[in-house]
């Protein structure tokens, strides 16, 4: 499937009795300035195709996901149109243009979403090792409790934790209650459209999606679904994750 207008606007089960209630934001409109690239992260070729691409074949794949939106720069537009028309994807995507900051483009891409899907779960177009089981996990962690606005994908550091000052420390951190926040993230879709509203009136500058649910005292669980599941963000990156996309594709994983 192509490219599309407007959203599907029901939930349905598929063939196999999953239930398909999600809408994939993929957020994928950044200038990629620490990436030091001037086309633009999301369109970097790796492991054979544009980066973004495998963000969308992946949530193209998770048994969860209703619809497929894309968020991204307005120069990039024609490009993104031939990325996923190269893609076969079984959904078709809506694209939307981004805004200045990750939190703009995530606001724009959710207010674009069908208001008859109950889900909404951001992916940062730059995470290409998330898997289609991870988008599942996540949206079975919110359904299964009631008392949860969200979930997203996360894992325990392991690493010793320092704050520090002009790079001398000033306290050492309890690492046992300290998380790595990844994505997909994922929310009751009218909540996060209202937490969304709520941060841009009260002027809230976060760097993910559970910060503006948060801010709300609303309940996020943390789901430890994929550890190695990398933001592609600065070129030493690169080599790791292209490494391991090349490792799946030998054994026949997406
Ligand atoms: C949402 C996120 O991936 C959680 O770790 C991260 O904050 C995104 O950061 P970026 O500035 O868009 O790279």
């Amino acid at each position: 499937m192509g490219l599309c207008q407007t959203a599907p606007s029901a939930c349905h089960l598929k063939a196999c009795g999953a239930q398909s209630d999600v809408a994939v934001v993929i957020v994928a409109g950044g200038s990629g300035e620490r990436f030091g690239d001037p086309r633009g992260k999301a369109l970097v070729p790796i492991a054979g195709r544009p980066l973004l691409a495998w963000s969308l074949l992946a949530a193209d794949k998770a048994q969860s996901t209703l619809s497929l939106t894309l968020v991204c720069r307005p120069q990039d537009r024609l490009a993104m149109v031939e990325a996923v028309a190269a893609l076969d994807l079984s959904h078709p995507v809506m694209l939307v243009d981004g805004g200045a900051t990750r939190q703009e483009s995530c606001q724009a891409g959710i207010m674009c979403v069908s208001p008859q899907i109950p889900f909404i779960s951001v992916q940062d177009g730059a995470r290409p090792l998330t898997t289609p089981e991870t988008f599942d996990a996540v949206a079975r962690r919110v359904r299964q409790d009631e008392n949860l606005a969200g979930a997203i994908a996360g894992w325990p550091v392991t690493d010793t934790i320092k704050r520090a000052h002009d790079g001398i420390i000033e306290s050492t951190q309890d690492r046992s209650c300290l998380w790595s926040a990844q994505t997909p993230q994922l929310f009751r879709a009218p909540l996060l459209r209202e937490a969304y509203r709520q941060a841009a009136y009260h002027r809230l500058s976060v760097t993910d999606d559970a910060s503006v649910v948060e801010a709300m005292g609303l309940s996020v669980a943390l789901v430890s679904a994929q550890r190695i599941n990398p933001k592609l963000t600065v070129p030493d990156d690169f080599a790791f994750i292209e490494a391991e996309l090349g490792a799946r594709s030998l054994r026949g994983v997406c």
